[in-house]
């Protein structure tokens, strides 16, 4: 790039800028910039601070942070129970600042499925599993008849391993039982996305793992891309990719793919951590690298042929 780029260059930039696919373009779910501010007795509080992220079509992605960051508020808005304050929000196609009413109730119905942590909001007490996964298939009209409805029904149960269930109340299953029969309510209408929000907080570290391989089979089986809020960092491992919110923003996230040692054949999972880059290029660097280096305020930085250094103020 020239420091004092001719008319001809400038019209370039333009017409390259112009032409560049937009932010998301690709992308199931993108949140662009998105911001909520919930104002409690006068207090303004900022859940969210110009939140970007990008979810792709068929993922099984993670999001995690410490309590307060804004999880909860970026899931209710997604689900399409709570509208941002500012930026965009797209889910499948759909503005989730511009939608109508009528819009938003067959956003819920027809796009969207949730789990919930509370086993109580995603379960009718008084309907058996099986009816609790027909109902939204009645609901949405588009299973004609009882019976094919209650085979749907079932198929979901077994996909899920809980079709021993199906003629059980809530009360009568485990929490585990009980998550994994919620999971087909949230499936049943054949929702694009499925939103998951602390769903394995009420349980054990073993009946978890179950709840994540259920997720797993669901994203692997009907493909359905599914977005999990979890605390238990031990569960985050289980997905390819953990997004961590900060502060209302995305601050980090780790990728882990599979290699496969070409003389023993054993597969081993690779983690790497990444920091987002914000479509302004800023860039949140990790608290413990800044305090290991005491970086405060600014920083020194390079640029080389493959890579930019930063470094302490050596001012200070
Ligand atoms: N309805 C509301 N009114 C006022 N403030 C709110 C409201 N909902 C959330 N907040 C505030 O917004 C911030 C983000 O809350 P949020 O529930 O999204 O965090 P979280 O990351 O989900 O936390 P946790 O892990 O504890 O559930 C918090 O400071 C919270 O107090």
């Amino acid at each position: 790039m020239t420091a004092n780029p001719s008319l001809s260059e400038l019209a370039n930039r333009v017409t390259e800028a112009r032409d560049r696919p937009v932010y998301g373009h690709d992308a199931l779910i993108t949140c662009d910039r998105l911001v909520r501010v919930f104002t409690a007795d006068g207090v303004e509080v900022q859940a969210l601070q110009g939140l970007d992220l990008l979810v792709r079509e068929g993922e099984l992605m993670a999001l995690v942070g410490a309590s307060g960051s804004g999880k909860s508020t970026l899931m209710n808005i997604l689900a399409g129970l709570d509208t941002p304050t500012a930026g965009a929000a797209r889910v499948a196609g759909r503005d989730l600042l511009t939608m109508t009413a009528r819009d938003r109730l067959a956003y819920r119905r027809e796009v969207v499925g949730f789990v919930w942590q509370q086993t109580s909001r995603n379960l009718l007490p008084y309907l058996t599993a099986a009816q609790n996964v027909a109902l939204p298939l009645q609901l949405a009209g588009t299973r004609k008849g009882r019976r094919a409805r209650a085979e749907r029904a079932l198929e979901l149960l077994e996909l899920l391993h809980v079709a021993d269930c199906r003629d059980r109340h809530p009360r009568e299953l485990s929490g585990g039982q009980q998550q994994r029969v919620a999971i087909a309510v949230a499936l049943a209408g054949g929702p694009s996305v499925l939103l998951a929000d602390e769903p394995t907080g009420e349980l054990d570290s073993q009946t978890a793992a179950q709840i994540f391989e259920a997720f797993r089979t669901a994203n692997e089986t009907l493909g359905t891309t599914i977005v999990i809020v979890t605390h238990d960092q031990a569960a985050a491992g289980e997905v390819r990719r953990t997004v961590a919110i900060r502060d209302g923003r995305t601050s980090t996230e780790v990728l882990r793919r599979s290699e496969i040692d070409a003389t023993t054949g054993h597969e081993t999972v690779v983690a790497r951590e990444y920091a987002m880059l914000d479509r302004a290029g800023r860039l949140q660097l990790p608290a413990d690298y800044l305090d290991a280096l005491d970086m405060r305020e600014r920083v020194a930085l390079e640029l080389e042929a493959d890579h930019i250094g930063v470094w302490p103020d050596d001012t200070r």
